[in-house]
């Protein structure tokens, strides 16, 4: 059977689009890991199925490059506003998306028919907490805070100094987090400019990721080392994020690219 997908990529966090409305997958935990391969596979950090639903726009499921499902993706998020947009599943330019952490609404911003970039409201952070990971790890204290999936951001005074491949996976199965965690490290570069790394959950070291900028820009403001508006700079891209603080809204605002569609046989 063969099945059309699109890769897209937001800051440079890349995923395999299949619009199930046309092509129903039902292994889609199989695929995620066997499509993300960079070598025998397409090459991708996860698989996001895009469908329909019963309250929203459109639905999104998310799939982590080792096949674990997770509840929100801020960057596959953005993609799908420019996908459902530029393949005519909609004229909308205000789009509702029905996820597994609630329904997201999406603001596309059209230039000439294009969607070059899209603001999510991302809904308000929740369970935000300083952490202490106690002796033996390889950093002291964080920041916990959900966008609906968890992080755990962590603050440094020199990002060249973190070495993400080896502290990325201790983090991630950190006895705190049962279902384990999203880790960012930040440094503050000035007000409302941070650099941020990540070592995501289910996929390892991404270009960027969206919740995970939220995430930074939450912890950065309660925290009291960047309140309001901020751009959180990651390998990939940048992020603008706007937040007031606790119990509000939290919108962030950043790039779509389609990077190639193509067909594969399974
Ligand atoms: N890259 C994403 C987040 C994808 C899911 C995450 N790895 C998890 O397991 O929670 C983003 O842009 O938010």
């Amino acid at each position: 059977m063969k099945i059309e997908f699109t890769k897209m990529q937001g800051a440079g966090n890349d995923y395999i689009y299949v619009n199930t409305l046309i092509y129903p997958l039902p292994n889609p935990e199989e695929l995620a890991v066997a499509w993300s391969r960079p070598h025998t596979g397409i090459g991708s950090d996860g698989l996001v199925l895009i469908g329909s639903s019963g309250k929203a726009d459109f639905s999104m499921r998310i799939f982590n490059a080792d096949g674990s499902e997770a509840k929100m993706c801020g960057n596959a998020s953005r993609c799908i506003g420019k996908y459902v947009y530029e393949y005519g599943l909609t004229r909308k330019t205000e789009v509702t998306l029905d996820t597994l952490s609630g329904i997201k609404t999406l603001r596309l911003h059209v230039e000439d028919g294009k969607v070059d970039a899209v603001t999510v409201d991302m809904g308000i952070p929740a369970e935000i907490h300083p952490v202490d990971l106690g002796e033996g790890y390889p950093y002291r204290e964080g920041i916990a805070v959900s966008m609906g999936n968890p992080h755990l951001v962590i603050f440094v005074d020199d990002m060249e100094q973190v070495d993400l491949p080896r502290v990325g996976p201790v983090l991630e199965r950190h006895p705190l987090f049962p279902d384990r965690v999203n880790v960012e490290f930040a440094q503050v570069l000035a007000p409302g400019r941070v650099r941020m790394r990540v070592w995501e959950r289910g996929s390892g070291i991404t270009m960027a990721c969206g919740t995970g900028a939220c995430a930074t820009a939450v912890a950065s403001a309660y925290t009291h080392r960047c309140p309001g508006e901020s751009d959180i700079i990651m390998d990939g891209g940048t992020l603008r994020i706007r937040w007031a603080g606790e119990g509000t809204r939290l919108f962030m605002t950043g790039p779509a690219e389609k990077v190639f569609d193509g067909v594969i046989t399974v």
